[in-house]
């Protein structure tokens, strides 16, 4: 049984984990949760339901009125950044969940990976951004990085104690999203409601429509290539619009192996939380004879530059993919606020880059206030861009 903190816990992945935890009794205890505060009765029902020694929510609006109804309940209420550092440093956690979306998880997790804590990874924005960084302190100070991305707990798995030098390369899965066939003239005049609409996965608005411009998966290489300690060249990815095979590892043989599934987060999930052990049935199990044909296909590239944008961003390393998913942010609020079009984030996210290109020195180390400068830096760019 371990003592968990869930960062995101009214999201996709939170509510999902709850529901993990919820079938298997034996597999942790909620010692904290934490919500930005959106979704007010829902977080309030999960402080009643599993009375954590700490709940946070991000808004301080939100916290005064949570505290009112929350007045008959134990639990110590915080908020804001100060709020989740205190809930991820708390003595009893051993696990540390981090569901919440953006680079917001960052100052978190680094605390908590400082306090010793074991992660269970959602957040891959933290990774894209910081991804040496917050590596090279989970070595240091021993703490596991168990990946909760179906993509990285496929590859996870097949990786278990297999040499390093055996591993030639890892094969991201991609779905290909709900545009996958269609071509830049046919990407102009996309809505909101069609990008929000994933073939295979239901998940939060931000990464579904990081599924449809695919830079989902532009940020899932370089969060494998930091995961995994290997290189730009070594991580690849092919599009399997079924989402059976959550991704590949390529060993020096030829020989590849696959993890398999049903498209439920669930799965990944409790695979993080129960990690060594395995847990029990969480999600209907994969009927291979019901299975549609597997088929694997490239990535039309010209059609969706994002993979190119963020193979780019990892090559050149340095703070180049925290510009990458900064920019990345900020057009997917803009387009979900309906004030770009689908095609404009991939020209916003370029410019960024471009632009960054110009006004700086490539530095291969960095600190974790550089990182948070870039966020500035991409908030200045933007500004600047909108007075044009
Ligand atoms: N959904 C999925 O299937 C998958 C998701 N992921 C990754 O997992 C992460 C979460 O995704 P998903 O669950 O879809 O996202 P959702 O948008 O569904 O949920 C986000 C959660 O984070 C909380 N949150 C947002 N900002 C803050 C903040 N400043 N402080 C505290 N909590 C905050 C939200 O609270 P509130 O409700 O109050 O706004 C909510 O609980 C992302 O990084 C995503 O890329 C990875 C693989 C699959
Ligand atoms: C469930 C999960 O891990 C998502 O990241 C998913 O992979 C998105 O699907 P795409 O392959 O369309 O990006
Ligand atoms: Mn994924």
């Amino acid at each position: 049984m371990k003592n968990i903190v869930l960062l995101g816990s009214t999201g996709s992945i939170g509510t999902q984990t709850l529901d993990v935890i919820e079938k298997n009794p034996g597999l942790g205890r909620i010692c904290a949760l934490a919500a930005r505060g959106s979704q007010l009765d829902l977080f309030a029902e999960q402080i009643r339901k599993y009375r954590p020694s700490i709940a946070v929510v991000y808004e301080e609006e939100a916290y005064w009125k949570l505290k009112q109804r929350l007045s008959d309940v134990p639990t110590r209420l915080l908020w804001g950044m100060q709020g989740l550092l205190e809930a991820v440093s708390m003595e009893e956690a051993e696990l540390v969940v981090t569901a919440l979306v953006g680079m917001i998880g960052l100052e978190p997790t680094v605390r908590a990976i400082q306090c010793g804590k074991d992660i269970a990874l959602a957040n891959k924005e933290t990774l894209v951004c910081a991804g040496e960084l917050i590596m090279k302190l989970a070595r240091q100070k021993r703490v596991a990085m168990l990946p909760v991305d179906s993509e990285h707990g496929a590859i996870f798995q097949c990786l278990d104690q297999k040499p390093a030098a055996a591993v030639s390369s890892i094969i991201l899965t991609a779905s290909g999203g709900p545009f996958r066939g269609k071509k830049q003239e046919d990407l102009r005049a996309i809505t909101r409601e069609e990008a929000l609409r994933h073939p295979n996965w239901v998940m939060g608005q931000k990464i579904t429509i990081d599924s449809a411009t695919l830079f989902n998966k532009g940020l899932e290489m370089i969060e494998a290539r930091w995961l995994f300690d290997k290189r730009p060249e070594q991580i690849q990815v092919v599009v399997h619009p079924q989402s059976i095979v959550h991704s590949m590892v390529e060993f020096t043989d030829g020989s590849i192996l696959a993890q398999m599934g049903t498209p439920d987060m669930r799965l990944p999930i409790e695979a993080a939380i129960a990690y060594p052990s395995r847990g029990g049935q969480v999600a209907p199990p994969l009927e291979l004879i019901h299975c549609p044909p597997l088929t694997f296909e490239a990535v039309d590239e010209e059609t969706f530059p994002a993979v190119a944008l963020a193979r780019h961003a990892m090559k050149r390393g340095g703070l180049f993919p925290a510009v990458l998913n900064a920019a990345n942010e900020k057009a997917v609020a803009e387009f979900l606020q309906l004030r770009i079009g689908f095609l404009d984030i991939y020209r916003r996210v370029e410019e960024a880059l471009s632009a960054f290109e110009r006004c700086t020195v490539r530095r291969d180390a960095y600190t974790l206030e550089d990182v948070l400068d870039v966020v500035s830096w991409v908030e200045s760019f933007w500004k600047a861009g909108d007075s044009h």
